[in-house]
């Protein structure tokens, strides 16, 4: 950030002459290249928000007046102009500022996000509230990508809006990329709009019609105003989406023109009711390598400023690559298969998928509740749709994975990513729940590997045998074991679960490859003379009762491990068997306890939340009475 301007505040930001503005967005620019080189974040959505984000708070009165960014991710700029400039450093860090806006945060970040295509419903919310106290000179200001706009939840807003009619602006940023390519109809008609193909030439079209030195002199007063008023009632509005949802729509105006920007919304601001301004962007822009390959400069880790080139780059095999290279080899031999993503489509590592068999790879835009559903057609119709969501989206599609997939028993294989906790996104995107809320649903399979070998052969046999119903495998982002080289694939039993190493004195059951830990801490155990014996579940429903039979038959003490929330979770589910089985036992469930998980590492969550191997052998000790439990079962300092 620029020195001699000092600016903390948009109170200082409104104090520089609109002359300065561009070289400040120059620095801010020049800051976020640096601070994401060196800690990585997310990086191209902000570089194309600078312009905006300064002529917003530069307009507009925050906080007083609202302004809410859909999904956060770009909004390091506006952290930066509202008090937060000598905390980016912490950015995304444990106990950092969050690198999305937080109402915990900043009393300028007037609505919590992280989730896409909630801003247009929040800003309604707010803006009706003011309505209903008589407050008509308050300002409301929702920021929207084209990515996000796809989503149903955005189009139930503006539905709301335009016949609520509020003061409110809809700033649609429109910068034709999603994560990777933006997908679906809107943005066709959005890039029609932006290069004035319809809609623009019809305006203009009529305006000259109606403005023609020879016409409208020779017809009737009358008949001209009426002509008038029904082109621009009918004929125009019915043209324009957004405005036959009664949204007033204006632009295409250049996002990355700063002294126009500052001129329409000045212009905006005394206009009545619900307004969308359709502004035109450029991801990355000003950072050459992120302005043509955009889905790498989404949100990348540390790389060199000079040259783009990536740092400390990962080489290890993650369960992603994991997925997307089983799913081909198994779509390969199963003509049903069809791999579903709402939009995270490289995040899912679905990329290859796509370029190798394009018509059986779809990528439904952000529209995670409409994904679950057009799953549950395709199974209908006899294909094997696999729906690959991050945990924590799926938690929109709730409805859908009960009502649409669970009750009429289709066979949709949810792959479940990002399960666990997933880093420094924080609570907004850990895939804490989704044990919890699946573990309910009648007739629901729900499994989690181990490792990858476990991982390749649960999705062989989710497609492998008779009708199933949903069968969910969850898996965390990141690292694993690679896989063996002469891996074959095994048909595993449903609901069965394996002992992985005998012990005498206390039992441990995990679920997941937090497994892994486990395996560490049994080793590390055996120096404190505890003989734990150690099973990996495998599938969270149905329960291996055998093999829950044996342990509680067996041990006195048993610990359960799993990376998601404790309450409700796998370690419920043996408990729930425990108390109805009539064990009496002790159990010690270790997860994620009954708070929204902080952000941090994965490791330094695991380590945080009790259940890395540390943990574990700590949990094992205080169970066996060897050590004292501390004050607190977790703290954060
Ligand atoms: C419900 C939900 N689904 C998926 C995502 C993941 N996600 C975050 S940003 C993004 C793309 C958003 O595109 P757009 O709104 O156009 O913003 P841009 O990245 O282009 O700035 C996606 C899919 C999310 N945050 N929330
Ligand atoms: C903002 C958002 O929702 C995504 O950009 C998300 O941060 C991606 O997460 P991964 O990096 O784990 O794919
Ligand atoms: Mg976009």
């Amino acid at each position: 950030m620029p020195e001699h301007y000092n600016i903390d505040t948009p109170d200082d930001l409104r104090r520089l002459p609109v002359t300065s503005l561009q070289h400040l967005c120059g620095e801010i620019r020049s800051f976020l290249i640096d601070h994401v080189a060196s800690n990585g974040g997310h990086f191209s959505s902000s570089l194309g928000v600078v312009e905006l984000t300064v002529a917003l708070h530069y307009v507009f009165n925050t906080p007083e007046d609202k302004l809410v960014w859909d999904v956060g991710h770009q909004a390091y700029p506006h952290k930066l102009l509202t008090g937060r400039k000598s905390r980016f450093h912490s950015n995304r860090l444990l106990e950092g500022i969050s690198g999305f806006p937080s109402r915990d945060e900043s009393i300028y970040d007037a609505f919590g996000t992280g989730h896409s295509s909630t801003s247009i419903s929040a800003i309604l919310g707010m803006a009706c509230a003011a309505k209903y106290r008589g407050d008509h000179t308050r300002q409301h200001i929702a920021v929207i990508g084209d990515g996000a706009m796809t989503a149903g939840m955005a189009f139930e807003a503006l539905n709301n809006a335009g016949y609520e009619q509020p003061n409110m602006l809809v700033i649609l940023n429109d910068n034709n990329m999603s994560i990777d390519a933006n997908t679906g109809a809107l943005q066709n008609y959005l890039t029609e709009l932006t290069t004035g193909k319809h809609y623009n030439a019809l305006k203009s079209h009529i305006r000259k019609l109606l403005t023609h030195p020879g016409q409208p002199a020779n017809w009737p007063v009358e008949v001209a105003r009426k002509l008038q008023k029904a082109v621009k009632g009918g004929l125009l509005r019915y043209s324009n989406l957004f405005e036959a949802l009664n949204i007033r729509y204006f632009g295409p105006v250049d996002g990355h023109d700063l002294p126009k920007l500052v001129h329409v919304l000045e212009k905006l601001k005394p206009i009545p009711g619900p307004k969308l301004l359709h502004c035109v962007t450029t991801k990355g822009q000003g950072f050459a390598p992120a302005m043509t390959d955009h889905a790498k400069w989404h949100a990348p880790k540390k790389f060199d400023r000079a040259t783009g080139a990536t740092l400390d780059a990962d080489t290890t095999t993650t369960f992603q690559q994991v997925f997307g290279d089983t799913l081909i080899t198994l779509a390969n031999s199963n003509p049903k298969i069809i791999a579903i993503t709402p939009a995270m489509l490289s995040g899912s590592a679905l990329t290859n998928m796509k370029k190798q068999m394009p018509e059986r790879v779809f990528d439904v835009g952000i529209t995670e509740q409409h994904a679950v559903t057009f799953a549950a057609g395709l199974a209908a119709d006899g294909l094997l749709p696999y729906c690959t969501i991050y945990s924590t989206f799926l938690q929109r599609a709730y409805d859908q994975v009960i009502h649409d997939v669970a009750l009429q028993k289709l066979n949709v294989v949810f792959c479940i990513d990002r399960a666990g906790v997933t880093g420094q996104d924080g609570p907004t995107h850990h895939g804490a729940f989704d044990i919890a809320f699946l573990r309910c649903v009648p007739g629901i399979i729900g499994a989690s590997p181990m490792d990858a070998e476990d991982f390749r052969d649960l999705l062989f046999t989710a497609q492998a045998g008779e009708s199933h119903g949903p069968f969910a495998v969850r898996y965390p982002k990141g690292t694993t074991a690679p896989l063996p080289p002469t891996a074959g694939f095994r048909k595993l039993a449903i609901g069965k679960g394996r002992k992985i190493r005998s012990g005498r004195d206390i039992a441990i059951l995990s679920l997941g490859p937090v497994g892994q830990y486990v395996t560490a801490a049994c080793k590390e155990l055996e120096a404190y003379h505890l003989d734990v014996a150690h099973y990996d579940l495998r599938f969270f429903k149905p329960l291996d009762e055998t093999l829950l039979h044996e342990v509680f038959s067996r041990f006195s003490t048993v610990i359960t491990v799993e990376d998601g929330c404790i309450q409700g979770g796998a370690g419920s589910a043996v408990m729930e068997f425990m108390v109805e089985q009539g064990y009496h036992v002790t159990l010690k469930r270790l997860g994620l306890p009954d708070t929204f998980a902080t952000q941090g590492t994965q490791q330094q969550l695991h380590e945080l939340y009790g259940y890395d191997k540390k943990g574990i052998v700590q949990a094992v000790r205080e169970v066996a009475g060897r050590v004292k439990k501390p004050e607190a079962d977790f703290q954060i300092h």
